[in-house]
């Protein structure tokens, strides 16, 4: 009956990888007691977007196996990664950029880190924006302080279920930096490279807008698995958002997709919805669009309060569209690893 059902589990494809779940090495064990099926299935990250699909895909298929008369369905979850890390203990690095500043994009990594460690990864969030840093006080730690560990190393700080490393943590509040282009690129090389970010499933990376020294220094010092594009709708952010998805080409970085931030605006008064920007807008990119978010005016009160939205109002909208992203994000993280890679080893059925 075992071998009946993972017969039937080959027939189920995983609908981002296009692959079946057995080759995929997903399946972690398969049990079959009294006509009752406990199946294990191992997903690519703990922040799976289509965990339904599969599980319902899974049930199906095992229910018409002969003599099956229930199906239990239960997850676990490794983030797969290939042999060389991007750093020490980390599996993937991601990058969150924009043409234009001001689009959110800070606002937008902070939720997405969050996000994902809502869903069980393990996180952390170096905020690149050295010239205009904003995580820090988006997590409601400006006025924390970075130490160093007994080795030298830089410790993040933690915050709402992630770590981060942020400029404004380092210097005084409201002082300015002026540095030059060597300086800024040994600073990003420390924050990457002499901290302690311990074991992560995803770095992510807030870089400042455009497409200058920073962008280069982290593209050439550290391999990247995906950049997301973080813009609003109109023209004016589109020209700019082109221009990053452009560099991030020449840096042989692939492009995730993008997220129209503060897509629309629903009025709270009258329910009605203002297209401010243009919603839509980003379509125009040609790259997939992995997230419409509303400008909310909750989104920037919770930034500025030092709560992240999809914690502070977790029900609204916005914080919705927001834990989509984070899951777009990480299907399309495991997308790119399992096809630049190949699959991995089947897990042995127990
Ligand atoms: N969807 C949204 N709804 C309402 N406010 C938002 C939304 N997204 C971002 N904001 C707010 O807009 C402002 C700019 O956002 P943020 O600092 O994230 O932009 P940015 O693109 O990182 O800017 P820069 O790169 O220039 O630092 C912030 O006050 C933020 O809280």
């Amino acid at each position: 009956m075992q071998d009946a059902v993972m017969a039937a589990l080959s027939t189920v494809n995983d609908p981002e990888l296009h692959q079946d779940l057995v080759s995929l090495g997903m399946i972690e064990s398969v049990r079959v007691e009294a006509g009752v099926a406990a199946i294990k299935v191992n997903l690519t990250t703990p922040a799976c977007p289509l965990k339904g699909t599969i599980e319902n895909d899974v049930r199906r298929a095992v229910m018409a196996v002969d003599g099956i008369q229930d199906v239990q369905v239960t997850f676990g979850a490794q983030v797969r990664t290939t042999q060389q890390l991007p750093l020490p203990g980390v599996k993937h690095v991601i990058l969150v950029g924009s043409g234009k500043g001001g689009v959110g994009k800070s606002n937008v990594a902070v939720n997405v880190a969050v996000s994902l460690a809502l869903d069980g990864a393990r996180v952390g969030l170096l905020d690149a924006d050295v010239y205009g840093p904003s995580v820090a006080h988006m997590l409601g730690q400006a006025g924390a302080r970075i130490t160093a560990n007994e080795q030298r190393h830089m410790m993040p700080i933690e915050a709402h279920g992630i770590r981060f490393i942020s400029m404004a943590n380092l210097t005084k509040a409201g002082q300015a930096l002026v540095w030059r282009g060597p300086m800024l690129h040994s600073a990003i090389g420390q924050f990457l490279k002499d901290a302690d970010w311990g074991n992560l499933d995803y770095l992510i990376i807030d870089l400042p807008p455009g497409t200058g020294d920073v962008q280069l220094s982290i593209t050439q010092s550290v391999k990247v698995t995906g950049a997301l594009i973080v813009t609003t709708p109109q023209d004016v952010a589109l020209i700019d958002a082109t221009r990053a998805v452009d560099m991030f080409h020449k840096a042989s970085v692939p492009v995730l997709g993008v997220a129209e931030n503060m897509s629309y605006f629903v009025a709270p008064d009258t329910g009605h919805t203002y297209d401010l920007f243009g919603r839509g807008g980003a379509r125009g990119l040609g790259l997939d669009v992995l997230g419409e978010i509303p400008l909310d005016p909750e989104v920037r009160q919770d930034a500025d309060a030092g709560v992240p939205a999809v914690i502070a109002h977790p029900q609204s909208v916005a914080a919705q569209t927001l834990r989509e992203l984070s899951r777009n994000v990480a299907g399309r993280i495991s997308v790119v690893t399992m096809s630049d890679f190949g699959v991995l080893d089947p897990l042995p059925v127990v």
